[in-house]
């Protein structure tokens, strides 16, 4: 019988495996998020951080282990109720955009309240609001097709935070950026997450990005590298430096 998970972890996992088709992706990951914080999740190419973040998320069914929201199983629910645990209380941002083309930056950004039941002028007067917080306020009547991909970023962490879910996944949402808007990108992402008390994970390749995060984990081959401290204010943490025991500010 295993023991419950930590009351004021809002996501927490224990040995979790996961392979892709006889691939190992993770090999015996645990960890803890607390609520409002914003974990990075670092690692080279390959070393799980898109599958850590599949298996926390719903998305991926793990092989073996357990992984808990809100004090509540994830790892025994069906993929029936993995769907409606992300539609309800999950928001996503990947390295790609994936807007719908046939919509305009403002109805791509309001598409996920409609769709969650808000009424069409809150859905459309908050998807407004978040656009102009990401400084694409201007282009909230284009489609995509007309827009650069660091714009049609921004549109996605629009559309992830707008309904305020309790938990923010993003992975490697800065890939397709250059230094300046991935920075840029990612202060309006933690800002807005911590203004909300959303909780955020945000994998990335990148070490010098994790100075964004208030603790980061590094992961090397599927495994969790040494534990070590939060990422301190201010200051370029090195990759897989630090690991998950304290909270920010
Ligand atoms: N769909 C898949 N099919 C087969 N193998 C996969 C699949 N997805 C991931 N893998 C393998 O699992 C391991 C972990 O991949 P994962 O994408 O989780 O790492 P990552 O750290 O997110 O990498 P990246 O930074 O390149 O996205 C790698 O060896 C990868 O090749």
């Amino acid at each position: 019988m295993s023991a419950a998970p930590p009351d004021n972890d809002v996501l927490w996992a224990r040995g979790i495996v996961k392979s892709h088709y006889g691939t190992p992706a993770l090999r015996g990951i645990s960890i803890g998020v607390r609520e409002g914080e914003v974990l990075a999740v670092t690692g080279p190419r390959g070393s799980g951080k898109s599958t850590l973040l599949g298996c926390l998320s719903a998305q991926l069914p793990v092989d073996e282990g357990e992984v808990w929201f809100n004090s509540s199983p994830v790892h025994t629910l069906g993929r029936a109720g993995r769907e409606r645990l992300r539609r309800d209380r999950f928001g996503f941002v990947g390295s790609e955009p994936h807007l719908v083309p046939e919509l305009t930056a403002r109805e791509n950004v309001a598409l996920p309240l409609l769709l969650a039941g808000a009424g069409h002028k809150a859905a459309y007067t908050a998807a407004t609001e978040w656009l102009e917080r990401l400084d694409v306020g201007d282009i909230a009547r284009h489609r995509p097709d007309r827009l650069v991909q660091s714009q049609c970023q921004r549109i996605a962490v629009a559309r992830a935070l707008a309904p305020l879910p309790p938990v923010v996944f993003a992975d490697d949402p800065t890939a397709p950026l250059h230094r300046e808007a991935a920075e840029q990108v990612l202060r309006i992402l933690t800002s807005a997450a911590r203004s909300h008390q959303l909780t955020l994970v945000l994998a990335t390749h990148d070490p010098e990005l994790i100075r964004f995060a208030d603790r980061a984990v590094g992961l090397v081959d599927g495994r969790i590298t040494a534990p070590a401290a939060p990422v301190p204010r201010g200051t370029v943490a090195p990759a897989g430096a630090s690991v998950v025991t304290a909270t920010r500010r």
